[in-house]
């Protein structure tokens, strides 16, 4: 790190520059980023984007004072190194570290927590209405990409804020042309059109000066710029929704950006309305391999920045993940059955569908981030006869959730949803966990709802979800699993029926049965030697093997359940439900996920801390027998 950034411990520390040191910080920040994530991995190419932007926005607006809203927040790592936390950035998204997005219970420059996009319009609106009914002078300024700005909350967000004439409120629109993948959808080709009035940005550019003259120039500049707007550009469709739309402009520039950022905050202030800054940047900008593929640099792990990221094969064949099985499976099922279609709300290469979407571009549909399009669009194509496979995460499926019910479950309509990111997801931490799908699924009407142990498993529920006539849900976690052999068969499961992996008479005529639920059969295998254990691998959570559960209740001393989900409402409440009904009593132990939110670090780590690794899970079987800990350690 060189001389400027390292008195930047505060953006007061940054308004102390003068503007023409302002690209040089912009370099050293650029140089600290790429160093700083090729350490810890996260998001890369989206904050090499924002760098200048980010410089400006503190530069100009009195922050915290002033509110800054990150869409998303994937993009927010300038703004973190700029606001007091440069030192911890080496402790990124780890256990006990700082978040890959902004956190209120983090700095007071993170005014509000977002990692699921396109929140940051509504947040700002709230800010601006908030401070204004305290008699607060502050202006609230919502970041977003043009990816985020495709959902349908943006545009709720922005026909709601376009009404409040003077609302000190600025949406800065940063316009990159990429979501993680290409951005697509009509918007983009909408923006792709302003930004070609390209000429229009450099008038503006001589419209500013004059704009920033002294306050009597600024009607008659006001009128002109109208005037010449309507000249060269017909009115932007966000100032049909009441915003005063300026730009586009080059996000890059900090010569253009700064003027017109003060322009902007004084036109909030003045009670001139909500204003609408168009900035254009690139993706990936300053580190030429980000800029050449910013897909493969939107989420790296580690790497060497002068080598840049490793793609050649691995020697050794590496162990799949559950998403490669997926995609593997969908192209299979896609072969067999003309009546496969793939909907993916912007996530094709976190959800595996690259082979698909080149393989079956016609049966491929990303919506953008769209998520409640994405479900109630799949119900339309199952209607018509179609057999859609929604492929989305289980933390982004929350999205999308009252279309699930009231447009296909209601229905009883045929469609899978491959529900990726089930359980804790790591680095990403709280916001992107999978862990609430099996409460939030099982109670809904017609709904099947599966969890595979392993990589075969995950193949064959895949299928036997699309074999049914009903929405149906596969969960699986990220990452990879213990490695089973997965066939290239099509394999149907007997639907509702799980599977006893190992059985045995039982220690001290304590006999114990656990009931596993996905990928914790493993850890359940691993300490059942201790107990002389029964395991059931339970594969659904609806339909219950409520026989099975009965059964097991019925020869054995103490039922453990084990899920990567929320307790509350989750599989073992099944259990507990279906024993109920039974009228069966006996002594349970249900372990999953705690009531609270886990946050980010690795993966195991956050496995232990929540009891739910092998020896968490021997420990809490232990105490529930009254197994003296001596005996425990043995
Ligand atoms: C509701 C929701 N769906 C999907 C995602 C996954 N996601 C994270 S960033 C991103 C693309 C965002 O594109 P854009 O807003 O243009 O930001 P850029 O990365 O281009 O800076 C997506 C789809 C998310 N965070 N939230
Ligand atoms: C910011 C965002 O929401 C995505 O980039 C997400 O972080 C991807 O998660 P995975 O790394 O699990 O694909
Ligand atoms: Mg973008």
């Amino acid at each position: 790190m060189t001389d400027l950034l390292k008195t930047i411990d505060d953006p007061k520390d940054l308004r102390e520059l003068s503007r023409d040191q302002l690209p040089k910080l912009a370099a050293e920040l650029r140089e600290f980023l790429v160093d700083s994530v090729a350490k810890t991995g996260g998001h890369l190419s989206s904050n090499l984007g924002t760098v200048e932007l980010t410089v400006a926005l503190h530069y100009v607006f009195q922050t915290p004072y002033d509110r800054l809203i990150w869409d998303v927040g994937h993009q927010s790592y300038p703004h973190k190194i700029l606001t007091g936390r440069r030192e911890r950035m080496d402790t990124l998204r780890q256990y006990g570290g700082i978040s890959g997005f902004p956190r209120r219970s983090e700095s007071e420059y993170d005014t509000f927590g977002t990692a699921h996009s396109s929140t940051s319009i509504s947040a700002a609106i709230g800010m601006a209405l908030g401070a204004r009914a305290q008699g607060e002078k502050r202006v609230a300024v919502a970041v977003i990409g043009d990816g985020a700005m495709s959902a349908g909350m943006a545009f709720e967000a922005l026909n709601n804020g376009g009404i409040h004439k003077d609302l000190p409120l600025v949406v800065v629109l940063n316009d990159n042309d990429m979501s993680i993948s290409p951005a697509v959808g009509a918007l983009n080709r909408y923006l792709a059109r302003l930004m070609s009035g390209r000429f229009y940005a450099a008038t503006k550019k001589g419209l500013d000066s004059v704009l920033s003259m002294a306050p009597p120039l600024r009607e008659f500049a006001k009128r002109l710029e109208e005037h010449a707007k309507g000249m060269v550009v017909p009115g932007t469709i966000f100032e049909e929704f009441g915003f005063n739309y300026i730009g586009p402009i080059d996000g890059h520039d900090l010569d253009s950006l700064v003027p017109t950022l003060q322009n902007v905050r004084r036109l909030a202030l003045d009670g001139e309305g909500p204003q609408f800054l168009h900035v254009v940047t690139k993706k990936g900008q300053g580190y030429k391999l980000a800029e050449a593929d910013p897909i493969l640099y939107h989420g790296p792990g580690k790497f060497d920045p002068a080598q840049g990221i490793n793609t050649a094969k691995p020697s050794a064949p590496s162990k799949k993940t559950f998403t490669q099985i997926f995609g593997e499976w969908l192209c299979d099922m896609a072969e067999a059955d003309k009546r496969l279609v793939a909907v993916t709300p912007a996530m094709r290469e976190g959800s595996g569908l690259v082979e698909f979407e080149a393989r079956f571009p016609d049966r491929y549909f990303d919506v953008g981030i769209a998520e409640q399009h994405a479900v109630t669009f799949a119900g339309g194509l199952a209607c018509e006869g179609m057999k859609p496979v929604v492929a989305i995460y289980s933390t982004f499926l929350q999205r999308g959730y009252d279309q699930l019910i009231h447009d296909v479950a209601l229905q009883d309509l045929p469609v899978v949803f491959a529900m990726d990111r089930s359980g804790l997801v790591g680095a990403d931490g709280a916001t992107h966990a999978g862990a609430y799908d099996i409460p939030y699924l099982r109670c809904i009407p017609n709904m099947l709802l599966m969890a595979p142990a392993d990589e075969a498993e995950c193949r064959d529920l895949l299928t036997t979800a699309f074999k049914q006539n009903h929405p149906s849900a596969v969960r699986y976690p990220r990452g990879a699993g213990v490695g089973a052999v997965v066939s290239k068969e099509l394999k149907e499961l007997p639907l509702g029926k799980a599977e006893i992996r190992r059985s045995t008479p039982g220690l001290q005529g304590k006999k114990v049965a656990i009931l596993a639920f996905g990928t914790l059969l493993y850890p359940a295998l691993e300490v059942a030697p201790d107990f002389d254990a029964t395991v059931v691998n339970m594969r659904f959570i609806k339909p219950l093997d409520v026989d099975l559960v009965c059964k097991m209740a019925q020869e054995h001393d103490l039922i453990v359940t084990l899920e990567e989900g929320a307790v509350g409402g989750g599989a073992g409440s099944a259990c507990l439900e279906a024993l109920s009904v039974a009228g069966i009593q006996v002594p349970t132990l249900v372990l999953g996920l705690p009531d609270r939110f886990v946050d980010h670090g690795d993966h195991a780590l956050l496995m232990k801390e929540c009891g739910l690794d092998a020896a968490g899970i021997r420990k809490a079987i232990a105490e529930k027998l009254g197994i003296p800990a001596k005996q425990q350690a043995a």
